[in-house]
């Protein structure tokens, strides 16, 4: 049996904070403010992982107003996830992801993220595909106000 799953979550930027993305920092002037670390496309991969075994959203799992949460490292939320996901008795087929962002550029760290994500996944890194994408200047992205990413996931039932 195969389920899929898809996620979107946006964050905006502030000063001095550390730019976390899919479970890599990238060295940039400035970071994302949220309760967590603020790393958007972990928590588009979760909500994605989230929605494939309709277990609502992080939201729901990590409440914003609850301290535990505060500064929570999004690699370790998502591992949490990925538990219940297992305990459904679901594997990845594969995830596809998308950072919206005008800068800064991807790139360079797309082979950490998706390294990375595969290992929180208990995947290959060929089961992950990261891609980066500016909205030509347009919209809050545009505006650099912020980062969007969004996330599709397949899993199968082993
Ligand atoms: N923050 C970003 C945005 C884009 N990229 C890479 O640049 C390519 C072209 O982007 P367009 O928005 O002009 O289509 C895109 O395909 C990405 O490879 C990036 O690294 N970081
Ligand atoms: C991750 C959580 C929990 O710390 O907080 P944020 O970092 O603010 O992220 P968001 O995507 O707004 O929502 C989920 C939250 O409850």
């Amino acid at each position: 049996m195969f389920r899929i799953g898809q996620g979107f979550d946006v964050h905006q930027f502030a000063e001095g904070r550390p730019l976390m993305i899919g479970g890599v920092e990238i060295p940039y002037e400035k970071g994302l403010l949220g309760h967590s670390d603020a790393d958007v496309l972990l928590h588009a991969v979760a909500d994605a992982c989230l929605g494939a075994i309709a277990a609502g959203d992080i939201g729901k799992h990590f409440p914003d107003h609850d301290q535990k949460y505060k500064d929570a490292d999004s690699a370790v939320l998502l591992q949490h996830v990925w538990n219940l996901v297992k305990k459904e008795g679901y594997q990845l087929v594969n995830l596809d992801c998308t950072i919206v962002a005008q800068k800064p550029k991807m790139a360079p760290y797309i082979e950490q993220m998706r390294a990375r994500i595969a290992e929180l996944l208990e995947g290959e890194m060929s089961q992950v595909n990261v891609k980066a994408t500016t909205t030509e200047k347009l919209g809050f992205t545009g505006r650099e106000e912020g980062i969007a990413a969004q996330a599709v996931v397949l899993l199968q039932k082993k």
